[in-house]
């Protein structure tokens, strides 16, 4: 059922692990292949992301496979999910409700949906789930309906503005806190300066790379401690609580951020100075 499972770690491991090590802990790749659903689990929050690229064909989201108890049940029995295309149209039908899914649309996708299929030659659809323990009304958000945060300046090549989709006022959710950020052309810095949020494990998603060779530089670690990775277009990094995320790109691009933990407060964040960074 998943690709790969990604467990949670304590800090200290960080001294000793090579840049492979610490990509094969919280780098995600290979999610987008056409035709296939690729899912992974990670022991943070208990989160699955993954991504699909249906291509002719539409593709159903699997039913659960374990526990025996569990098997043939839906994915969503216990869970909630976003889904934001991040390729060209297509569309969302769950349990018989179709949604027309543009670039940069958002479904909110409650516990309890039985069927969920995914279609459109061009869509790339990522999927953000945790576990949820009540069934909210289904939506469909797009970037004009998000709350928008404009943050940096050009001046600072940081420029960007903060969609968020799943948020108290816009979704409601039982634990998932979702966005999308996007950088202006000229800025390439992201969540500069850092935070940490002790309470919430974070998961950025990197796309809207502009080549193929074209990377972000990725902050992770403790900030006395930080630790980079190399990331690539349609690539995900996991942020466990203890960590700051931040980067710096080639050019601009664009990233999912999608959290789950005790709260829906946003702002329950720790903003560090940049001088406390090491
Ligand atoms: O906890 C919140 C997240 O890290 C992001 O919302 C930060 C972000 O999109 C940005 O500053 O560019
Ligand atoms: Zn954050």
């Amino acid at each position: 059922m998943f690709c790969k499972t990604f467990h949670a770690t304590h800090p200290d491991m960080m001294d000793s692990v090579t840049n492979d090590e610490l990509r094969s802990r919280y780098l995600v790749q290979g999610m987008f292949r056409d035709g296939e659903i690729n899912l992974n689990y990670s022991h943070n929050e208990r989160f699955v992301i993954g991504g699909v690229v249906p291509g002719a064909a539409a593709i159903a989201l699997p039913a659960q496979t374990e526990p025996a108890s569990a098997a043939g049940r839906p994915f969503l029995e216990r869970r909630e999910m976003a889904a934001v295309n991040i390729g060209g149209d297509g569309a969302i039908t769950v349990d018989g409700q179709r949604f027309a899914m543009k670039n940069k649309e958002c479904l909110y996708v409650p516990m309890g949906s039985q069927t969920v299929e995914f279609e459109g030659q061009g869509a790339r659809f990522y999927l953000a789930s945790l576990p949820a323990h009540k069934t909210l009304p289904i939506k469909h958000i797009t970037l004009d309906q998000a709350n928008p945060l404009a943050r940096g300046d050009l001046q600072n090549s940081n420029q960007r503005t903060i969609y968020q989709l799943v948020i108290p006022g816009v979704c409601d959710s039982a634990q998932l806190l979702l966005g999308l950020t996007v950088l202006d052309e000229g800025s390439v810095w992201n969540t500069m300066p850092p935070h940490l949020h002790d309470r919430r494990s974070e998961i950025y998603l990197y796309f809207e790379l502009p080549t193929e060779a074209d990377r972000v530089m990725h902050y992770m670690g403790e900030p006395d401690e930080m630790r980079h990775l190399v990331i690539a277009n349609e690539e995900a990094v996991i942020s466990p609580p203890w960590s700051i995320h931040m980067g710096s790109g080639t050019k601009n691009y664009a990233f999912i951020w999608a959290m789950g933990g005790e709260n829906l407060d946003y702002t329950d964040m720790n903003v560090l100075d940049i001088c406390q960074l090491k």
